[in-house]
């Protein structure tokens, strides 16, 4: 049994008790007595709110499934009436405006790609923070973006044939980027710094410079041999770097041994969904290492490539500034740009409880504790506890997720205004991500960003949550489409735009980001490309990537699309609720075969087992699992969300039986624990399925579906975790 200190009404586990007063407090200004009167008093006032937040949910999934059973029509006017009469569907607040103040121009001006990461991984946490610059070179040769044709693999060494492909790939981003007066990128044999101007040669001798001379911003190294020069394009900026004695810059004309592109603007410290953590010591690490980012000082010791190094967050990088050099960059004579992304954190959503803490003997909802311990790890940064800066503007980046409508905004914007005075900040400070990815938000979204117009600093399209949340809405309507068609029905599209629009509408343009969802396929990144275009095309100035190589690479979008014009150019007053609400079901269930059944089941099986057995044995948040065709998916809490809810439908349906889905989690798991074969700390399910505690999670996810408050994955993984843990300690 852990230790509890107790404090009025609320118990806190000894170890989170430790942590707080002896390393998050100090230096905070926050007095440790104050601090916990104020914590009290907080979950004295928001723990009835949250658990009526939560009743309604469940009251209103009641009547949802009420109105399915009695075979209601599901679509049109009647079905509308109906949300509307049940408080689903509430009337939208004219003339939403967001006026918040002190907000990072990464997320307001700015437009590039955001990072997600799981906080508790410190190797992946810092790789993130230092993502917001990334060597073009090394993404090009490192993924599909490169074909392999031509003698082109990717070996063991370097082959100088892959090599070639990329540095004429590089090239013409180039001159898209900065195209030359004259000639190609390619033709060019030196750059040099010629009385303060930019000199081009090209390969026939000729001399050029810059189409628009003054993207040129900046040199380091010496003026007359410079080893870097940095450009602008679109608001980022990257390098051009130059090495005579680097073996890619020796072999290059004009010595190129790298572009450098501004990458992961932003980055968001997961807590959430890519995160296992059940109890006060997974919740230590979490927090302790949102600390160790506050305050500049997590690194560790890591071995790549037999190679000893340490990692740490980096340096803000410095250039002697052109004249074209922005004002606002300039410090002491050098232009300084951030060396880091700019820290979001995600914290937990309003459903689950967590024995960190206790209050009148029950534990405390997740939620306000996140919101109240990581408010006060960032309050280190606005007071400049740490070398580094995270927000230059004074504030503190909590993304919220979710949310089901308006009412659960309203509680989360009450909640950090209650927060502010416990750790001493002025009024929204404290800043909030809305994830766009509950139907009951979609569909309300504007009425949600109206609870928070001094906060809202995103809105974010979370089509992964988002999809779990259809199927378990309308988990008695009738059959779902396949999973994978879920994705091409008119439903998603019309949630797309409309987020977008409604972000318009309430004035995010210039004061926030208008994000969009995760790639979830880590090693097609030439596939990404293809589709990723699409988010700043529809006029988001962020999007999800999974890994700063796909940060890199999703940067070039920003440079092919300008999206504050996008924007500009975009039609506001889209509203698309017809399409949103048209739910999408199985057109014609006797189109599916046995095979296409049997496919449709074990692929999602799969994902499940594969991505379950590592959460609950191993405690790992966030895998990459192979699909049915070996294709490598994230998942995370929220693709097992729609897994999970697509074959409760199904089960519900009849359209696959229970006997059918255990066959399939019985030869699946055989298939998992192959894959996993290599991992030395796996720990496989196949030699008693009946006691591996992963199996049975999965099975119960599947088979308890339908109950799962909103089809969340979390009840049953967290349990199932505590066990394992328990029994991996003999307990
Ligand atoms: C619906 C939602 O909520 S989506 C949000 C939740 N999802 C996420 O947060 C995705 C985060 N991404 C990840 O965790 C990983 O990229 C995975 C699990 C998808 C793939 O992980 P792996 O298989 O270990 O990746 P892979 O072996 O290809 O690469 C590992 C390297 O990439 C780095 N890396 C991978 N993902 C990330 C990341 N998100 N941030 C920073 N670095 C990362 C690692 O640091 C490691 O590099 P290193 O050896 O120098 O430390
Ligand atoms: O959190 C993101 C999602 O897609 O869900
Ligand atoms: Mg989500």
């Amino acid at each position: 049994m852990q230790g509890y200190i107790t404090k009025g009404r609320l118990q806190v586990a000894e170890q989170l008790d430790n942590f707080i007063n002896e390393q998050a407090l100090p230096g905070t200004g926050v007095d440790q007595e104050a601090f916990w009167q104020g914590a009290e008093a907080l979950f004295e006032k928001f723990i009835p709110q949250n658990r009526a937040l939560l009743e309604k949910r469940e009251q209103l999934q009641r009547a949802i499934d009420d109105y399915h059973k009695a075979g209601n029509p599901v679509g049109g006017s009647e079905y509308t009436d109906f949300l509307k009469n049940i408080g689903y569907l509430v009337e939208q607040p004219a003339n939403v405006t967001a006026d918040t103040q002190n907000v990072d121009a990464e997320i307001a001006t700015m437009a590039g790609p955001q990072l997600v990461v799981p906080i508790n991984n410190a190797r992946y946490a810092l790789n993130a923070v230092n993502a917001r610059w990334g060597s073009l070179y090394d993404a090009l040769y490192g993924t599909d973006v490169i074909s392999d044709e031509g003698g082109a693999e990717a070996g063991k060494s370097y082959n100088p044939v892959r090599g070639a492909k990329v540095v004429a790939k590089a090239k013409t981003y180039l001159d898209n980027m900065i195209p030359l007066a004259k000639g190609s990128h390619a033709d060019v044999t030196q750059y040099k710094i010629d009385t303060g101007k930019l000199a081009i040669t090209l390969t026939d001798g000729d001399e050029t410079t810059l189409a628009n001379t003054e993207q040129w911003q900046g040199h380091q190294g010496d003026i007359s041999a410079p080893s870097s020069l940095l450009f602008a394009h679109n608001g980022l900026h990257f390098e051009i770097q130059i090495d005579p004695t680097h073996p890619i810059g020796e072999s290059d004309p004009a010595n190129v041994k790298d572009v450098l592109v501004e990458a992961a603007l932003t980055t968001i410290m997961d807590c959430e969904d890519s995160v296992a953590a059940v109890d006060a010591e997974d919740k230590t690490l979490v927090y302790s290492n949102w600390l160790g980012l506050m305050k500049g000082t997590l690194s560790i010791e890591m071995t790549k490539g037999g190679k000893q190094l340490v990692r740490a967050m980096h340096d803000d990088r410095r250039y002697q500034p052109s004249k074209h050099a922005a004002k606002n960059q300039l410090k002491d004579g050098e232009l300084v740009l951030s060396g880091r992304s700019l820290m979001f954190v995600r914290n937990v959503g309003h459903l689950m409880t967590n024995d960190a803490m206790l209050f009148d003997g029950e534990e405390v909802p997740e939620g306000i504790m996140d919101g109240l311990i990581t408010s006060l790890i960032a309050k280190h940064d606005l007071l400049g506890n740490s070398k580094f800066k995270n927000s230059r503007e004074g504030s503190i980046y909590i993304v919220k997720p979710k949310m089901h409508g308006p009412e659960e905004v309203a509680f989360s914007n009450a909640l950090f205004g209650a927060i502010e005075p416990i750790i001493d900040v002025p009024t929204n400070t404290l800043k909030m991500g809305i994830m766009d990815e509950e139907r009951r938000t979609s569909v309300n979204l504007q009425a949600c960003i109206a609870e928070a117009t001094s906060r809202v600093v995103f809105i974010n399209t979370g089509f992964l949550d988002r999809t779990g949340d259809e199927i378990h809405t309308s988990m008695l309507a009738a059959p779902f489409a396949e999973k994978a068609a879920l994705k091409a029905m008119p439903w998603i599209k019309a949630y797309e735009t409309a987020n977008v629009a409604v972000g318009l509408r309430c004035g995010l343009s210039g004061k926030a980001q208008i994000g969009k969802g995760m790639w979830p396929i880590p090693d097609e990144m030439q596939n990404m490309m293809d589709a990723k275009i699409g988010h700043p095309k529809a006029g988001a100035n962020t999007a999800w990537v999974p890994s700063p190589t796909a940060a890199t690479l999703h940067a070039l979008h920003y440079h092919d699309v300008n999206v504050f014009d996008v924007q500009k150019s975009l039609d506001a007053s889209f509203d698309g609720l017809s399409d949103i609400l048209t739910i999408p079901l199985l057109e014609d269930a006797s189109t599916l075969t046995r095979e296409s059944i049997k496919r449709e089941i074990d692929n999602n099986v799969q994902g499940i087992l594969g991505y379950v057995v590592r959460w609950v044995h191993q405690g790992v948040g966030c895998s990459k699992v192979p699909d049915i065709n070996n294709v490598g998916l994230m998942e995370d809490r929220a693709t097992l969300r729609i897994s999970s809810q697509h074959i409760a439908n199904w089960l519900e349906h009849g359209i696959v039986s229970v006997d059918q889905v255990k066959e399939s989690l019985a030869r699946m798991a055989v298939l998992v624990d192959e894959q996993n074969a290599g991992d030395p700390e796996y720990i496989p399910m196949t030699p008693d399925l009946d006691s591996s505690i992963g199996f049975l999670a999965a099975s119960d996810l599947i088979f308890k579906g339908k109950e799962q408050p909103s089809g969340y994955t979390e009840p049953l993984l967290h349990a199932r975790r505590r066990e394992m843990k328990a029994k991996l300690a003999g307990n």
